[in-house]
């Protein structure tokens, strides 16, 4: 066979291999089915350790890499949770005969919380003054300013940015809305007047910070954070939008969600941006840095890179609207200096010290996916 014919018998194939991933698929659906009705969770770990290792034993006696087949078992995996969790949402009609106002509700995490919740039945506005999206089908009911219109919803989500969202919610305060209300802000303390209003004020009022980006799909190993602003009903019902997800809920006050996420986005954040800065005012360096790779290196490249391509406005709101937010990075500067002082004093105790203490405080580190 000449290379054409080979490409198109590996074309063939691809095509036969895409089939039965859509039959896995669809069975995976049914499983979701089946699942629910004997009152199953959606995740069941040990059926998927069997799988993987079937899957390495079967590659095993292909003569194929075990490894490889571990890696397409894996995603094939990722692709049944996804529509298995998927199912489980809108089976579980949470939001059924319920409304919804989505203020902020075109931007990106705005979008996330508006799909999410239409897909659990909930009729969803969103409010928005950057313009109807523009896309003839657009399912949800268009506002530009929720000022101009009733809050008659059975809840309200924030979905602003942070500068925004304390103003918008010190607003709701002033008109009482009956409905839950929370944002979704990445930080919590620049928000604490606004929350602090609609407290006073006698409204179901929580505050959620949903640990992951818009693009997610599937929550299972991500965390969503619930903030206890005294209101029990309110956290219950933001809760329980979760819940036929497989996401970790996490309850906690407000100020020490501002002093972890100084440290889990501030200074990861910071992290990324020191070591880029440095890479880009490396001189004459910096092109040749540029094509080179090493397996540390290319891994913190691609985290680099993403960080670089984030919204520069959210980012500096992150770092600068953080009450707790000098703590990380003076942590960040000292952990630096020190580093700087074994290595130029030829400390080699003091940074064996450094590397140890890094190893045992990250073996106890828990991490699912
Ligand atoms: O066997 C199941 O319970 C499935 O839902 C299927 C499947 C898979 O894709 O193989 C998916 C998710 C589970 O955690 C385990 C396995």
């Amino acid at each position: 066979m000449n290379l054409q014919e080979l490409r198109e018998r590996l074309s063939e194939v691809d095509r036969q291999l895409l089939a039965l991933v859509a039959e896995r698929q669809r069975l995976s659906r049914e499983v979701a089915e089946a699942k629910r009705s004997e009152g199953r969770a959606t995740r069941d770990y040990t059926r998927e350790r069997e799988v993987l290792m079937q899957a390495r034993a079967t590659a095993d006696s292909l003569g194929i890499s075990p490894a490889l087949a571990e890696s397409v078992l894996r995603l094939l995996i990722r692709g049944s949770l996804t529509t298995q969790e998927r199912i489980r949402v809108a089976a579980g009609g949470r939001g059924d005969g319920k409304s919804a106002l989505v203020i902020g509700g075109t931007g990106k995490m705005g979008r996330w919380f508006s799909e999410f919740m239409a897909s659990q039945g909930y009729t969803v506005t969103v409010a928005d003054p950057a313009g109807k999206p523009d896309n003839a089908a657009y399912p949800y009911t268009y506002v530009a300013d929720w000022r101009e219109s009733g809050l008659d919803y059975d809840l309200i989500v924030v979905a602003t940015p942070l500068k925004i969202a304390n103003v918008v919610l010190q607003e709701l305060a002033e008109r009482k809305p009956r409905g839950v209300v929370f944002d979704i802000g990445s930080l919590k303390t620049p928000l604490r007047q606004g929350i602090d209003a609609l407290q006073s004020a006698g409204v179901k009022v929580t505050s959620v910070h949903p640990m992951f980006g818009p693009d997610t799909e599937l929550l299972s190993g991500r965390h969503v954070i619930f903030i206890d602003m005294g209101n029990r009903e309110a956290v219950d019902a933001a809760r329980e939008l979760f819940g036929s997800t497989m996401a970790e809920q996490v309850v906690m006050g407000l100020d020490e969600h501002d002093r972890l996420i100084a440290y889990v986005l501030g200074l990861s954040h910071a992290l990324n941006i020191a070591f880029f800065t440095a890479l880009a005012e490396s001189g004459e360096a910096a092109p040749r840095l540029a094509q080179l790779s090493s397996t540390t290196y290319d891994a913190q490249v691609d985290v680099a890179t993403k960080v670089a391509g984030e919204s520069p406005d959210l980012y500096f709101e992150i770092q600068h609207l953080n009450d707790y937010g000098r703590e990380s990075l003076l942590a960040l500067r000292g952990a630096v200096e020190k580093l700087l002082q074994s290595v130029s004093t030829g400390d080699s105790p003091a940074f064996t010290a450094m590397m140890q203490r890094g190893r045992e405080y990250l073996a106890g580190r828990v991490r699912n996916d």
